[in-house]
Parts: structure tokens; sequence; C-alpha cells
């Protein structure tokens, strides 16, 4: 059973519908009305050590990590950040890792402009979970339901930082003796995840659904296809690849580090797919909207693909079909 069956199995109607919700569980963010033309976006994440970042890193890292891979939930909703609870459990009392840890917090609580409202502190394995709650005004929050059959399927900035850097962090590039700019650039992007809140705050009006990519934008599209009854074709041919993913995939290209001989390109294919920890959108709008909006404002959004109405997620490279991997993205239970 992955996490998302448990979920549904055990946590999805446990509870009475309270009135002020407008969305529940399931996804990005719960909705919850606070006046008629504004909403409350509230959703929690927990990074625990050696699952979601590496044992030893940094506590400013960490930080910085927890904070935006929380806040991209935001984002994909197209709401504003305001608020964050923060959870922490530690191992034990240490000042220094405490300095740098709050040192680290504060720098992207400006950045984002949020506050820190409330938390707890507890003692155990090193665990963060950060709340964060942000307010959708004026309009409408994007979600992953409402799809069409006929939309554009878009990802915002570029794929492939996130499986790229996890290598750097994890420590398996060593053997190639990467330029150290090279090195400091990826733990960067491990760290401090850019987000997409400013793409989103530009489609919001004409995006008909959208959903962040944690898990792998396989893996992520499929909640998407799901949650709107819809399916979509991919053709790999046009994902976005970050300058960073093809310098470090043309440096591992032939090494002992690609035990499967994949091509630069494969490579870049499979961590974009199936790598996650990106922390860009995906999301779905009529390519002719997309397509007004680039005309008048630059727009850091690539097409993708097109909504279908067969289910699932297909995938094929300029025409030529291309099976999709059985594990499709990261799951905590399988
Ligand atoms: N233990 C739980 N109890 C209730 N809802 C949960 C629980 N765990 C996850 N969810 C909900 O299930 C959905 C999927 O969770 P998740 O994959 O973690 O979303 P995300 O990738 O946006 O963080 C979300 O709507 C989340 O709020
Ligand atoms: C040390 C380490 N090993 C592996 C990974 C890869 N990884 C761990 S969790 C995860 C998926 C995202 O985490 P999840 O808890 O599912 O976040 P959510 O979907 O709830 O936002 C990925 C790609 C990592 N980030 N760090
Ligand atoms: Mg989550």
């Amino acid at each position: 059973m992955n996490e998302f069956d448990l979920i549904k199995q055990y946590f999805r109607n446990v509870s009475p519908v309270v009135e002020g919700t407008t969305l529940g569980n399931g996804d990005d963010c719960a909705l919850l009305q606070l006046k008629p033309n504004q909403t409350m976006a509230v959703s929690v994440d927990t990074l625990v050590e050696g699952v979601h970042f590496p044992c030893g890193a940094s506590a400013n890292d960490i930080a910085q990590r927890a904070l935006r891979t929380a806040l991209s939930d935001l984002a994909a909703m197209a709401a504003t950040p305001r608020w964050v609870t923060l959870a922490l459990t530690l191992p034990q009392h240490n000042s220094d890792w405490l300095s740098a840890f709050s040192e680290g917090l504060r720098a992207d609580l400006h950045a984002f402009n949020c506050e820190l409202i409330g938390g707890d502190t507890t003692r155990g394995a090193l665990t963060i979970s950060v709340q964060v709650m942000g307010v959708v005004e004026n309009y409408p929050a994007l979600t992953r339901a409402g799809a069409k059959v006929g939309d554009g399927i878009f990802v915002t900035h570029t794929l492939g930082n996130g499986a790229a850097s996890l290598l750097q962090v994890l420590g398996k590039l060593q053997s190639l003796a990467l330029p150290n700019a090279l090195c400091s650039e990826l733990d960067d992007l491990f760290y401090r995840p850019e987000l997409a809140f400013y793409v989103a705050q530009q489609l919001h009006a004409v995006a008909t659904s959208a959903i962040d990519i944690s898990d792998g934008l396989v893996a992520d599209l499929k909640h998407i296809c799901t949650a709107s009854g819809v399916g979509a074709k991919v053709n790999v041919a046009q994902l976005p690849y970050s300058a960073t993913a093809k310098s470090l995939a043309k440096g591992i290209e032939n090494t002992a580090l690609n035990s499967e001989r994949l091509t630069a390109q494969q490579l870049l294919q499979q961590w974009a797919l199936y790598g996650g920890d990106d922390y860009q959108l995906c999301f779905t709008a009529p390519a002719h909207a997309v397509a007004e909006l680039k005309e008048q404002t630059p727009l850091a959004a690539t097409q993708i693909g097109v909504v279908v109405a067969e289910q699932g997620v297909q995938l094929h490279n300029n025409g030529q079909a291309l099976a999709v991997q059985h594990k499709n993205g990261y799951t905590h239970f399988e």
C-alpha cells in the first residue's frame, strides 16, 4: 500500500465537513473561506533526516529547504504566503545548530514575506514539519481538478535540478572531481529550490489546474489527471532541462556512475520524469491563452504536452511512443 492509498483508506473521510471548507483533503493545500473574495490556503509538509535531506546537512540549509518545499504547495494554488508554524523534533539541544537553523529560517521568512506564528518543539529523531498558510484574493485558487481535454500541459522554469542536486548532496559525484562552482551550485539548488510564485501569479487567470512537482513529473501529473478525470500526452522532446542538470548529465555520461549506459539526454529525461524534488509547477491551460500572455510579458513556462480524454499519462518522443516506468515517482511506502 503506497502513501496515497494509506491516506485514502485511513484519513480521507474520518471527519465531519465543517462550515468554511472550500476544498478539503486531496489537493496541494486545503482552501478555507475567510471572506467572500478571500480564501486561505493551508498545507503541512515534513522533512525527515535521511529521507528528505542527507544526514549531517547544515542546519541553515535544512531550515531553508524545509520552508521552501512547504511553500511550494502555496505556489501551486497561486496563493500568497502569509503565516508559518514550525514543529521541530531535535535529537539534542545544540546551540550552534539552533543558531544556524534560526538564521537560515529568518533569511527565507523575510525573502518570502511570511511570519512564524507558532509551532512545537520536541526531542527525538531530527524531523521538521512546516505548516504554511497563504491567501488567495479576488480570484479562484488553482487546484489539481479542472484540466480540460485539449488544454496544453506546461511546466514552470526547468526540470532536473532536484535529481541532479540530490546526487551531489548524497556525495555520489565525488569521483568526478567536479569544479567547486558546480558543486556549490548543486548544493544551492537542493537546499534553496527556486519556487514558481511569480509564474503562478502571472497565469492564475488562464490555468485550469496546477500541482507542484515533488515526487516526479509523471507521478504528479497523474494526480492532475485523476482529479480532473482526464489523461495526459507528454512529448519528452519538449521537456525543458536546467543548464546545471545538462552540465551534470554530460559530466556523468561516460563514467562508471552511469551504470545503465544512458545518453546524457536519457539521463536528463529520467531525472525530469521520475526524479522528483524539483518543486516547479505542472499546470494545464489553453495553449492560445498562454501564448497571448507570453506576447505581453516573459513567462517562464514551457508546453510539454496536451490533455487528452484517455485516462493516464502517455509519453512519446516526437510521436514515437515511450513506455512509462512502473515506479514513476517517489513514494514513501510501497
Ligand atoms: N495523515 C494525513 N491526514 C490527512 N490528510 C493527509 C495526510 N497525509 C496527507 N494528506 C493529504 O493528502 C494529500 C496528498 O498528500 P501529499 O502527497 O503529501 O501532498 P503534497 O505533495 O501536496 O504535499 C494532500 O491533500 C494532503 O493534505
Ligand atoms: C536523503 C534524500 N534521499 C532521497 C531524497 C528524494 N526524495 C525524498 S522524499 C521525495 C519526494 C517528496 O517528498 P514528499 O514527502 O513526498 O513530499 P510531498 O509530496 O508531500 O510534498 C524525494 C524525491 C531526498 N530528497 N533526500
Ligand atoms: Mg505533503
